[in-house]
């Protein structure tokens, strides 16, 4: 269990983190909600090691691998979708079995037919598909998402939170997803944490034990949710 206690950070002379505790279950998938600038983006990137907190403790990052999806899809553009795969996994993992990892990614994104391609020909839902297959190919116990589909139309995005959760299915990994989207944090989480606006600390937690293939937008239970969530989330604007 990974375990945020206390944490208090401040930048720019501001105090972002007033008092930020919540925890993350072994393949649990938490999103992180709330007002712009309140501290989401500086919560992942203490946990990625790339920042400190001013007080409080993080505990159960000891020896547990991290992955990172981020807004744009940070391909190099003169690799082939294969070649993308293989220069971020040939660390990790020896061939043969990387490239057989790497096809099988790849066919479960439905990107199979376009290994030889170049990300130039690929088009942005394609391109984070393949972001997606990089961040779940990577060895990780933990995967940072940092609002992923942010530059997306609506449809596209709920399509990837699907591919998402298809993805953790395999993976069962801990997944913590940023958004300012209600409606991907629905069909993801596993528990939605509201932040509050600066000082910030957790302001509401939610639940949702639903599966994944049994979570519809018009879905009574979620319906619920959605509203609860809303109006914790609009206190904090
Ligand atoms: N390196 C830095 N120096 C100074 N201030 C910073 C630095 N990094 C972040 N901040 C400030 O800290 C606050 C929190 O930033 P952060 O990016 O974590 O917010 P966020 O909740 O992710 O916002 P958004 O939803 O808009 O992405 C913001 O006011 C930001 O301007």
């Amino acid at each position: 269990m990974i375990k945020l206690e206390g944490i208090k950070k401040r930048l720019g002379g501001m105090q972002v983190l007033e008092d930020l505790s919540f925890t993350v279950q072994p393949g649990e998938i938490v999103c992180l909600l709330g007002p712009s600038g309140c501290g989401k983006t500086t919560t992942l990137r203490m946990l990625a090691g790339l920042d400190e907190p001013d007080e409080g403790h993080i505990q159960g990052l000891d020896d547990i691998k991290i992955s990172y999806a981020f807004q744009e899809s940070r391909l190099l553009p003169w690799k082939s979708v294969e070649d993308n795969l293989h220069f971020v996994l040939k660390s990790q993992i020896e061939l043969p079995e990387r490239q057989a990892l790497i096809e099988r990614y790849l066919d479960l994104m439905g990107l199979g037919a376009y290994k030889k391609f170049y990300p130039e020909a690929l088009s942005g839902g394609m391109k984070q598909r393949l972001s997606l297959c990089r961040a779940f190919a990577f060895p990780h116990q933990l995967l940072l998402m940092d609002e992923p589909f942010k530059s997306l139309d609506a449809p596209l995005r709920l399509s990837l939170v699907r591919e998402v959760a298809r993805m953790w299915e395999f993976s069962g990994s801990s997944i913590i997803f940023v958004t300012h989207d209600v409606a991907e944090a629905l069909l993801l989480g596993h528990k939605l944490l509201v932040y509050s606006k600066r000082p910030t600390l957790v302001k509401a937690e939610f639940g949702i034990d639903i599966p994944h293939k049994d979570r519809e937008l018009g879905d009574e239970r979620l319906a619920h949710i959605y509203g609860q969530l809303m109006t914790a989330l609009q206190k904090e604007y």
